[in-house]
C-alpha cells in the first residue's frame, strides 16, 4: 500500500496541492477527477518522482521514500505520449527503459517481445513512432513504461487524446494490466470512460481532496466540474 499523508506543493507562491492525504491499495485501479488546475498532474508527477516532495511524506509498507525511491516503484504515463517516446522505432523505445538498467541482452529481447505481443504492437515494431497513430502511441508510452515492471502506474489522462476505438482498447490494456496485478491510478476528464474498470475515485478542488470514496457513493454527490456519465442522468 502507497500512503500519502499531507502532501503540499507549490509552485513559487502557487499552492498545488494543501494537505493531501490517501491510500493507494495495491491492485485497485483509482481516478483522479477534478477541474483544469486543481492539481492531478502535480499530484501524479509526485507520486512517480519526476516532482520533488516538498512537504509532506510518502510511505510504502511503513518506510519513507525519497522521491529517488518513487522512480524506481512507479511509472508514469506523460497526457501527451510523444513527451516519453525516445526510441526510432518501436521496438527501440520499449527496450530504451531496459538498456537504461542494464538488463542483459537475451533476457532483454525476450522481454521486449513479450510486452510487444502483450500490447498488439509486434507487427508494428520497426516502424518509426513519428508514424504511429494516437491510441498507438498511447500504447507504446505505456508499453515502455509497463516493460519496467513497476508497481504502481500512473496515467495523466490516457484518452482524452483517442478517438471511441481507440480510447476502448487502452482501457482494456489498462484493466488487462490492473488484473495482472499491477495498481492503476488514472486522472482523467472522463468519468464515463473508466466506469466499469475502476473501484475507487478521489476528487480534487482546487489542491485539496473533498471526497474519496466509492465511484456509486460518488456519483450520488453533485460535483459541478465533473460531467456525470450519461446513465446516471
Ligand atoms: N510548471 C508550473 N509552473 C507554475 N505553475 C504550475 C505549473 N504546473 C502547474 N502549475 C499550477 O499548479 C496548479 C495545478 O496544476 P495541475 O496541472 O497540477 O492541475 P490539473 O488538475 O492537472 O489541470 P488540468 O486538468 O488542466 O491538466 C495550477 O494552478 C497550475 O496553473
Amino acid at each position: 500500500m502507497l500512503e500519502i499523508i499531507d502532501l503540499t506543493f507549490y509552485y513559487g507562491n502557487i499552492k498545488a496541492l494543501d494537505r493531501v492525504t490517501f491510500k493507494i491499495k495495491d491492485g485497485s485501479f483509482v481516478l483522479i477527477v477534478g477541474a483544469n488546475a486543481s492539481g492531478k498532474t502535480t499530484l501524479l508527477k509526485i507520486l512517480c518522482g519526476l516532482l520533488p516532495i516538498q512537504k509532506g511524506k510518502i510511505m510504502f509498507d511503513k518506510k519513507e521514500l525519497s522521491q529517488n525511491d518513487l522512480r524506481y516503484l512507479c511509472g508514469y504515463v506523460f497526457h501527451n505520449p510523444l513527451n516519453q517516446i525516445v526510441g526510432t522505432t518501436v521496438e527501440e523505445d520499449i527496450a530504451f527503459g531496459l538498456e537504461n538498467i542494464g538488463m542483459e541482452r537475451n533476457r532483454m529481447i525476450k522481454e521486449v517481445e513479450k510486452t510487444l505481443k502483450s500490447f498488439g504492437l509486434y507487427e508494428l515494431k520497426e516502424k518509426d513512432p513519428a508514424t504511429l497513430s494516437a491510441g498507438q502511441l498511447q500504447k507504446l508510452a505505456t508499453a515502455s513504461v509497463t516493460v519496467l515492471k513497476p508497481k504502481y502506474l500512473f496515467l495523466d489522462e490516457p484518452t482524452s487524446m483517442l478517438d471511441e476505438q481507440d480510447s476502448k482498447q487502452i482501457k482494456q490494456c489498462l484493466k488487462d494490466l490492473n488484473d495482472s496485478g499491477i495498481t492503476i491510478l488514472v486522472s482523467t476528464h472522463d468519468l464515463e470512460q473508466f466506469l466499469d474498470t475502476s473501484n475507487w475515485i478521489i476528487h480534487l478542488n482546487n489542491g485539496k481532496i473533498d471526497f474519496e470514496g466509492e465511484i456509486k457513493e460518488f456519483l450520488e454527490k453533485d460535483f459541478p466540474d465533473v460531467e456525470r456519465p450519461g446513465c446516471f442522468n
